[in-house]
């Protein structure tokens, strides 16, 4: 069976007041538990969410390097990845800061890896993306909608959902620059990573957990990208 990358948006951890949502992160662990197999490794990115949002925000207000920003976002995100791997390994967290150390853990014998963010100037869901590239693992980007819709659905009523999606057409959704914290689904390194290896990537809503086993296994749920 093959190996997949599930991306865990931080909007699926952290409830509306910031506080870390304990039985999703729960059920989740069981659904990691469900799907664990040896011939298959997953690999498990984890967003920077609320908490993340917050130390950037609190600091933008006295600090403009948006390179220190995105830093205090990736600790954020390796946190969260830490309460993962201590919950699913009962165990002190081991969480990568690099692709290298990343693939290195891969090669371990640790079914299940969790990381967080590498590097600034971009996004978890681009750790994600070049995590799958590097393994050919496919790719689950789990976030708080249905899938990729025709504009954002928390702004536009009349957005519409996409059950296949072009990478060329996402490439002309998501162009705008993002600056620290603001990254919203797609943040244009990801989709270029995506493009040019022409990764198997399917986005869903990560809750019901559920909805990641159906993708994991090929089963119709959220948006598929499809390539020319
Ligand atoms: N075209 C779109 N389709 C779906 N969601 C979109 C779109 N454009 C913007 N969004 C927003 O992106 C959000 C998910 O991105 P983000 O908040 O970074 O979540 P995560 O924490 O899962 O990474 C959605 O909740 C939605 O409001
Ligand atoms: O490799 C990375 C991953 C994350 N971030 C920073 O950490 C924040 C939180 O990560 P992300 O936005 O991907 O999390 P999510 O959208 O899932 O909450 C980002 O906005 C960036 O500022 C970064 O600079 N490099």
């Amino acid at each position: 069976m093959g190996s997949f990358v599930i991306k865990l948006g931080g909007s699926l951890i952290f409830d509306e007041n910031g506080a870390l949502k304990a039985e999703y992160l729960r059920a989740f662990v069981r659904l990691l538990r469900d799907v664990e197999s040896r011939d298959r490794k997953i690999v498990v990115v984890v967003g920077g969410g609320a908490a993340a949002r917050s130390y950037i925000s609190v600091a933008r207000d006295v600090c403009r390097n948006e390179s220190a920003l995105d830093q205090l976002g990736i600790l954020a995100s390796r946190l969260n990845a830490s309460l993962l791997f201590t919950m699913y390994y009962d165990l002190p967290p081991v969480i990568p800061s690099s692709l290298e150390e990343l693939v290195r853990l891969y090669h371990s014998n640790l079914p299940v890896i969790f990381t967080g963010g590498f590097q600034p100037g971009q996004s978890t869901t681009t750790v994600s993306a070049l995590t799958a590239e590097a393994t050919k693992s496919q790719l689950i980007i789990a976030t708080n909608v249905d899938g990729v819709y025709t504009s954002d659905p928390r702004r536009d009523p009349n957005a519409t959902l996409l059950r296949k999606v072009s990478i060329d057409q996402l490439l002309d959704m998501f162009s705008q620059p993002q600056k620290a914290g603001e990254y919203r689904l797609f943040d244009m390194m990801t989709l270029q990573v995506i493009k040019r290896s022409k990764i198997n990537t399917v986005v869903v809503n990560g809750n019901p957990p559920d909805n990641i086993r159906r993708a994991m296994e090929g089963l119709s749920v959220g948006t598929t990208i499809v390539f020319p």
